[in-house]
């Protein structure tokens, strides 16, 4: 293990020759978090990006629960993914005959175990769930299907009558047997404890699939592929039911990085996959997650900042760069930012203050930051202008008036008056709503090619409707070189307008 205290060369080497292979369940259990549906063509994206990164196998849903579902299982099938395409089913024919209908490569069977949820649910003896379950694993094989049995809350099921049932799917021929913690009561060392005992007692493929109840999913997950778990089940941002289950990157990236396993995944796609899911499935990720969270390699503190300028990994773990999972290292500046980190995102789009100047750009940032603002490229740089007085704010784009229309019957149309370089300009635009027609007609302001809105995103500051609307807009150049700017304003066209000129003036003084 990397990045330990107590580093074992010997327990290194075993796992580097272990490649643990990756099971996403994004799709089913992922979609089961309360009040999420993902549409029918974001399902086949999600399933295509899923190859891309190299999962090796996705669960693409429940066939018999609804026919959408099984619709996009067969689709999913038919796409001719390298990964292998699985749907799951109770322990009834009827749902293992929908997923057969899908031409799926594998089908996953699971039947409680625990004594609370076979009473509770199914209302069947051990030993009629034990006789059902080899009836479905032998069903699955005889039409010719790779088969997974989970012996459903495996970790609240009493172990002797655990070893037997997954004897009994092992003797019908069943390929793997997932270990569900159904409902996240695990810890790592009973983890490691359970899976060490099932492979002496029931030597066999398994597969773990942990919630996240208590928040220990990640953990666990690892630590059963430490004590000899062959394969994991996760989904993209950790989704699925009550808390949720595994994370995909942040399991693969411990498993790689930290305890030197070898996995299949492209660990460059993991953070455009992340924002795939989050966009797809409306589950919204805070900033702080780990691996593929805004924050996760941005740095607002002065000391941090100086220290990753100088080397990385003097404040990121190293073993684990932002490049390695698709992200970008952030020097954001703000109430806590020093000298260092100010300079170096000036001197990157070509300001080089005397350190006088600088001195007084910085105390003017933490004046902003104090404030409660964070301090955007735009407003740096409208700092840095007015400080230098380099090319002011008065020679930039000024706003004259914004006018849209919009409704059930009209084309929502803007019209914007911006006087530019001391020439009054007005353009006109339609859109697919009034905020599209409006940031249309102010980029032709500067003519519709110049700049490229990279990112936009908006979202309601406080509760109501008369909430404030935060818009944030990444602009980019011809020469590829973007900046970010903010504004807030009650109305979602003025704040996105305001954010768009903001971006426009910070970058037009950068040309
Ligand atoms: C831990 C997990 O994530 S398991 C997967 C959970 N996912 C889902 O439930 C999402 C999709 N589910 C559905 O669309 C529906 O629940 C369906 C179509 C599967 C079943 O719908 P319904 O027939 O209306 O039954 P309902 O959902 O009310 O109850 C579940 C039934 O399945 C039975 N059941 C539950 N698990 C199993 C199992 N592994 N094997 C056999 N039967 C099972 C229950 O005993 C109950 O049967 P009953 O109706 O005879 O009492
Ligand atoms: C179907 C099974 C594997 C499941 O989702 C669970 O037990 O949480």
């Amino acid at each position: 293990m990397r990045g330990v205290v107590f580093y074992d060369p010997e327990q290194e080497k075993q796992n580097s020759n272990r490649t643990i292979t990756i099971f996403d369940t994004t799709l089913r259990d992922g979609e089961q978090t309360p009040g999420v549906t993902i549409p029918f063509d974001k399902k086949i994206e999600i399933a295509s990006q899923l190859d891309k990164l190299g999962v090796d196998a996705i669960e693409a849903g429940f066939p018999i629960s609804s026919p959408g579902d099984k619709e996009s299982v067969k689709r999913i099938a038919e796409l001719g993914l390298h990964a292998d395409v699985c749907g799951l089913a109770r322990s009834v024919t009827k749902d293992i005959d929908a997923c057969i209908d899908c031409d799926v490569d594998m089908i996953h069977v699971f039947i409680p175990t625990s004594d609370v949820q076979r009473e509770y649910t199914i209302k069947k003896t051990r030993e009629e769930a034990l006789n059902t379950a080899v009836e479905m694993v032998e069903y699955i094989k005889s039409h010719g299907f790779k088969c997974m049995f989970s012996p459903m809350d495996a970790t609240r099921t009493n172990f002797d009558y655990l070893v037997e049932i997954i004897k009994a799917a092992k003797a019908a021929g069943c390929d793997i047997v997932n270990i569900p913690d159904t409902v996240g009561v695990m810890v790592p060392s009973s983890m490691y404890e359970l899976i060490y005992n099932l492979k002496k007692n029931a030597d066999m493929k398994y597969d773990i699939h942990c919630h996240n109840d208590f928040g220990l999913a990640n953990a666990n997950s690892i630590t059963a592929a430490e004590a000899g778990a062959d394969q994991v089940q996760v989904t993209v941002n950790g989704i699925g039911e009550r808390a949720g289950n595994a994370s995909l990157a942040e399991v693969v990236m411990a498993l790689t990085s930290i305890y030197g396993f070898k996995t299949n995944i492209k660990t460059e796609y993991l953070t455009e996959t992340s924002k795939m899911v989050e966009k797809y499935s409306g589950i919204k990720m805070p900033p702080m997650i780990p691996i593929c969270g805004d924050n996760a390699f941005s740095h607002e503190s002065g000391i941090h900042s100086q220290g990753v300028l100088a080397k990385s990994e003097t404040f990121e773990p190293g073993i684990m760069t932002p490049e390695m999972v698709g992200q970008k290292r952030r020097i954001i500046l703000g109430k806590h930012a020093g000298r260092h980190a100010v300079l170096q995102n000036l001197e990157a789009v070509g300001i080089h203050p005397t350190e006088d100047q600088l001195n007084e750009i910085l105390a003017k940032i933490k004046e902003i930051g104090d404030r409660g603002k964070t301090v955007t490229d735009a407003d740096l740089y409208v700092v840095a202008s007015v400080v230098l007085g380099k090319k002011g704010i008065d020679e930039a784009i000024k706003l004259k008036e914004v006018s849209v229309m919009t409704g059930n019957i009209v084309t929502p149309t803007a019209v914007i008056r911006a006087e530019s370089n001391g020439k009054e300009i007005i353009s006109a635009q339609t859109g697919v709503g009034p905020v599209d027609a409006a940031l249309r007609a102010a980029e032709e302001i500067v003519g519709d090619t110049k700049y490229k809105i990279e990112e936009f995103s908006i979202e309601a500051i406080s509760g109501g409707s008369d909430s404030l609307a935060r818009v944030t807009i990444v602009l980019a150049n011809e020469r590829g070189k973007s900046v970010t700017a903010k504004s807030a304003n009650a109305d979602i066209v003025m704040a996105s307008v305001e954010a768009l000129i903001n971006a426009m003036n910070a970058l037009s003084g950068m040309d």
